[in-house]
């Protein structure tokens, strides 16, 4: 009960910046911010994307830099991406075991540089390295078979994972890979390396930048809706979370975000487990274009949309805007 008007006027506790402060459910802080970045060749390169304005693609060496940038923003975790070159990539996709990839080249050097004073979370699936760019391998009629990149996603994880990858971060969706994935790494002696699974990733019409950036918007002929869950489904979001917690994830993420808020608070009022959601990059062009459209601030808009993911359950974002929002948050 909250009481009766004019006894209790919850207008009170508002009227000053002070009481606000001291009344606020939930806070937002650098440490809730994993920034997703992409890999490119060269030395010395930017390369800015046009579907993500202000989002570049950079050469390992910046990188480096861009990891020291967040480790000094207090941003504990990045996720990492390859643009991989379009003549390495195959229908098998097998760049990914390649331990001279550009992720695992990029894993190191920011290892080297950094040591452990910031997380390194790599991305498993195939995308990035088929020339159809689905996930996984093709069967003859174009479905994505199932066990068969299973196979293989585990070789690409012990991969990273032997280049210093401190959590594994499966975004495929296929069945089973991780049960396989947490047993090839529990063999290999990679026992403190974590699993954070894009558990309830949907298929989604917000990921078309993403594919820019990576390389395989062209590449993609049709839709990922066999692997990828239809944005209809809520029970269906808590069997694939309770599955992968029971194959051993040590956290899970739901992806897309924003519009997914229900399926974050869902699964963490079921399972009480760590929770993270992924603003995709359809998110982020979305409030981009509103600020260039001179219908939002850009400030306003990324501290108010990170704070309704915390206020949803979440143990962290990632965000395309990480940078600048630890920058606003540091004030
Ligand atoms: N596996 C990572 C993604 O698919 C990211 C999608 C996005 O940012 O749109
Ligand atoms: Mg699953």
């Amino acid at each position: 009960m909250t009481g009766t008007f004019p006894h209790t006027r919850l207008r009170r506790a508002r009227a000053t910046a002070w009481s606000r402060a001291m009344h606020r459910e939930t806070i937002l802080t650098p440490a809730d911010l994993i920034w997703p970045l992409f890999i490119t060749e060269g030395e010395g390169i930017e390369e800015p994307i046009d579907s993500l304005p202000g989002v570049s693609r950079w050469s390992v060496d910046l990188m480096v830099e861009r990891a020291r940038e967040a480790a000094d923003l207090g941003i504990p975790c990045l996720a990492l991406f390859p643009n991989t070159e379009r003549e390495r990539r195959s229908d098998d996709g097998k760049e990914a075991l390649n331990p001279d990839n550009l992720m695992c080249r990029a894993l190191r050097a920011i290892r080297d540089a950094l040591g452990d004073s910031i997380g390194l979370l790599t991305d498993v699936a195939l995308d990035p390295y088929t020339s159809h760019g689905q996930d996984g391998l093709l069967g003859e009629d174009g479905y994505v078979l199932n066990d068969e990149t299973v196979e293989v996603l585990v070789g690409q994880s012990l991969n990273q994972a032997a280049a210093g990858a401190d959590i594994i971060a499966p975004s495929d969706m296929m069945d089973g890979r991780i049960g396989a994935i947490r047993d090839a790494l529990e063999d290999e002696g990679h026992t403190n390396v974590q699993i954070m699974s894009y558990a309830a990733k949907y298929a989604s019409a917000f990921y078309g930048p993403f594919r820019d950036a990576v390389g395989s918007r062209g590449l993609l002929k049709s839709d990922k809706k066999t692997y990828q869950m239809d944005p209809a489904n809520t029970e269906e979001a808590l069997r694939e979370v309770e599955m992968d917690l029971d194959e051993g994830a040590d956290s899970v993420m739901v992806k897309p975000g924003l519009p997914y808020l229900d399926i974050v608070r869902r699964v963490k009022e079921t399972f009480e487990v760590p929770v993270f959601a992924y603003q995709v990059s359809g998110e982020y062009a979305m409030i981009e274009a509103a600020v260039a459209a001179g219908t939002g601030d850009r400030d306003a808009l990324v501290l108010e949309t990170l704070l309704a993911f915390k206020r949803a359950g979440c143990s962290g974002v990632l965000t395309y805007h990480a940078a600048h929002a630890a920058r606003l948050l540091h004030g």
